[in-house]
């Protein structure tokens, strides 16, 4: 049986007069099913989905259908459960379920009410129906999101009992002791005495989130991010910007026929032989008065204008002088000593770029040469996207400045300076949100104060398995912000969260990456950077995949349970045709040191029974990064 099959199935059925008749859309389904797929407590995947009226008859025939036919273990009904005269859905779900299951309607209300008194006139109704659970949601978005964040922690296990699938005594003492962790962590993390209810040893003993792996996380993470906004630039800042229109050439390059050497300005069909020279054409100065008739020509230099009745221009170096003034301030006459071809040596009008020529494309991530470009053409000023402004927070109790002198039991905060400096380097504006200590209203307080600020936030620690570890309750609590993973396939970075949230109307994006100083350099690479870089309107988000030949000073490398992205030197010579990747040593997540002389990221199987180690010179996938 693979993961997928494991998956709980889910059924979302949206019960709208309206969405039926296509007059509106259906925006709580298309909710709810991100928060399905998005794994938030629950390993499920949506199976079926419909829309029927409030019509009793026809809500009973899709519920039975779905419970005795497709047994799908969990349906969602959303809408209809309201006071107006069509709302009908708790009534037709009372005429399915064979068994109701009021405690899950009971914690809706009882959380919607702390959020509006207009939860009264909400009449969910939840029950089973053989080995199906279905439950009422509301019909408002705002409202489907924050009754299912309440009972999804519960329905994992509501589902295993209900199918038989665990042992109904292990399953309710889990379910005890995880209802009793998200009470404790609505107290103040302080008080917690042996024998307390609330107390340290009622904390989960296992991760609730459910493993995925890079890729899947990743594909998670760009599917959120768009680019939002377009900003008009002064052109001398666009190096890294992306352009958010077409640049077209206002004047031809060169505007006149220019010449590509320094010498003279001839006819051709004149030949070899001597000529009279009669002026010059210098680069920058007024078009030459004159003409060039037969027997004659005028000393010109590299990219000067070729005078009148020339044809072509023929070096310096391929003509003798005969005569000149006394004084030698003007040559007279010169020999031309080989043959010219009609328009050598002469650029002609337009021949670089023509008059309305798309000389940058909208999509361009502009360089120095573009600049350049840009410059050429006039273009001063340029429609980039707008830049992620992404706020860097650091948490932890043991942390401190920098720059203080080191007091008991504290270490100096690393990670938000390599975080900051590293976005900075990238091109991306940063908001320094300072250290939070792991207390709800510490984290509270600075994630309000980045939100007022930044679009994305990146945070450090507070995620894994600790008492401490506050970080993903204070985002939904507090934030009521959805969880889209918090926990990757991936040495180092097993915990890094991923999560969205609306703050004063705009969406947030929020990178709560491991506290352990290479985890959170490391995932900022597969994570962050590409998300931001898509929000910048790049086409390329993801650091280049490189084939690089594997080797370390003990001969093989140890694999992990996880796949690993080992530090490495990538280096090239000329006599082989693969790059080397040299391990930049001991690996582990709080030794920086391995990822200082990094410039790749080697991808390491995870190990089997059989395969332990992999030797060097074994040729892998590696990232290809630059942090210097
Ligand atoms: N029982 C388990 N424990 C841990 C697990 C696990 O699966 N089960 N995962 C481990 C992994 S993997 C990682 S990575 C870390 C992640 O921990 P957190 O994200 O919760 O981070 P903290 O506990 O707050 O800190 C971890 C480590 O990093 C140091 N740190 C934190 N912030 C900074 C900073 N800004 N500058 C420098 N150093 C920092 C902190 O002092 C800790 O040593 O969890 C494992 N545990
Ligand atoms: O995954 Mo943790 O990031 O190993 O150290
Ligand atoms: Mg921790």
């Amino acid at each position: 049986m693979t993961d997928e099959d494991r998956k709980i199935s889910v059924g979302l059925l949206t019960v709208s007069d309206r969405c039926f008749q296509q007059l509106t859309k259906d925006i709580s389904g298309s909710c709810l099913r991100e928060l399905v797929d998005g794994g938030f407590h629950l390993k499920a995947k949506v199976l079926v989905e419909e829309c029927v009226p409030d019509e009793l008859e026809a809500i009973n025939t899709v519920l039975t259908n779905w419970c005795d036919c497709l047994k799908v273990n969990l349906i969602f009904t959303l809408g209809g459960t309201g006071f107006s005269p069509r709302d009908i859905t708790p009534e037709a779900t009372r005429t399915v379920i064979e068994r109701e299951a009021p405690g899950l309607s009971l914690a809706m209300i009882k959380m919607s009410l702390e959020i509006t008194p207009l939860a009264m006139l909400s009449r969910p109704v939840c029950g089973i129906r053989k080995q199906s659970l279905i439950i009422n949601l509301p019909g408002s978005p705002k409202a489907v999101k924050e009754c299912f964040q309440m009972i999804a922690p519960s329905l994992q296990h509501a589902v295993d009992l209900i199918t038989g699938s665990k042992d109904v005594a292990e399953t309710h003492k889990i379910m005890q002791l995880s209802a009793m962790q998200v009470k404790r962590h609505h107290h103040s993390c302080q008080n917690l005495s042996p024998g307390d209810p609330q107390a340290v040893a009622f904390r989960p003993r296992h991760s609730n989130f459910p493993m995925i792996n890079v890729t899947e996380a990743q594909d998670i993470v760009l599917n959120h991010c768009s680019v939002t906004a377009y900003e008009t630039i002064d052109y001398m800042g666009g190096v890294g910007r992306v352009l958010a229109s077409d640049i077209f050439s206002r004047d031809p390059l060169p505007p006149f026929p220019a010449s590509m050497k320094d010498g003279y300005a001839v006819i051709a069909s004149d030949g070899l032989g001597v000529r009279q020279v009669i002026g010059a054409s210098i680069a920058g100065s007024q078009l030459a008065e004159v003409k060039i008739h037969s027997g004659y020509c005028a000393r010109i230099s590299t990219g000067a204008p070729l005078p009148p009745g020339a044809d072509s221009v023929i070096m310096v170096e391929e003509t003798k002088l005969i005569s000149a003034s006394e004084d030698g301030q003007e040559e007279l006459q010169v020999e031309i000593m080989a043959e010219v071809q009609r328009g050598q040596e002469i650029r002609s009008i337009g021949c670089d770029i023509k008059e309305g020529d798309l000389v940058l494309e909208r999509g361009t991530v502009l360089t120095p040469t573009d600049v350049g470009i840009l410059a050429t053409v006039g273009q001063t000023e340029v429609e980039v996207y707008a830049l992620p402004i992404v706020a860097v927070l650091s948490t932890g109790n043991e942390l401190q400045e920098s720059k203080t002198d080191l007091q008991s039991g504290r270490i100096r905060d690393s990670n938000r300076p390599a975080l900051l400096t590293f976005l900075k380097q990238q091109g991306f504006p940063t908001v320094d949100a300072g250290i939070a200590e792991d207390h709800p209203e510490s984290l509270h307080q600075r994630i309000n104060a980045a939100f007022e600020k930044a679009d994305v936030l990146v945070s450090t620690g507070g995620v894994s398995m600790g008492e401490m570890d506050l970080l993903r309750h204070i985002l939904v609590s507090r934030f009521n912000a959805v969880i889209h993973f918090g926990r990757v396939d991936m040495k180092p970075g097993k915990p890094t969260t991923f999560a969205s949230c609306q703050h004063d109307g705009k969406t947030k994006l929020i990178f709560a990456l491991p506290g352990n100083p290479v985890s959170a350099i490391v995932t900022c690479h597969l994570f962050v950077i590409p998300a931001c870089k898509k929000m910048s309107g790049h086409g390329r988000h993801l650091p280049i995949r490189v084939r690089a030949e594997l080797s370390n000073s003990i001969g093989h490398f140890p694999l992990d349970s996880r796949p690993e992205y080992h530090r490495v030197t990538l280096q090239w010579h000329a006599e082989k045709p693969i790059a080397c990747a040299i391990s930049t040593g001991n690996q582990r997540s709080s030794r920086l040191q391995s990822m200082s002389r990094a410039n790749g990221l080697a991808i390491l199987p995870s190990k089997t029974p059989e395969i332990l180690t992999i030797p060097n010179g074994t040729i892998v996938d590696v990232l290809v990064i630059d942090m210097f």
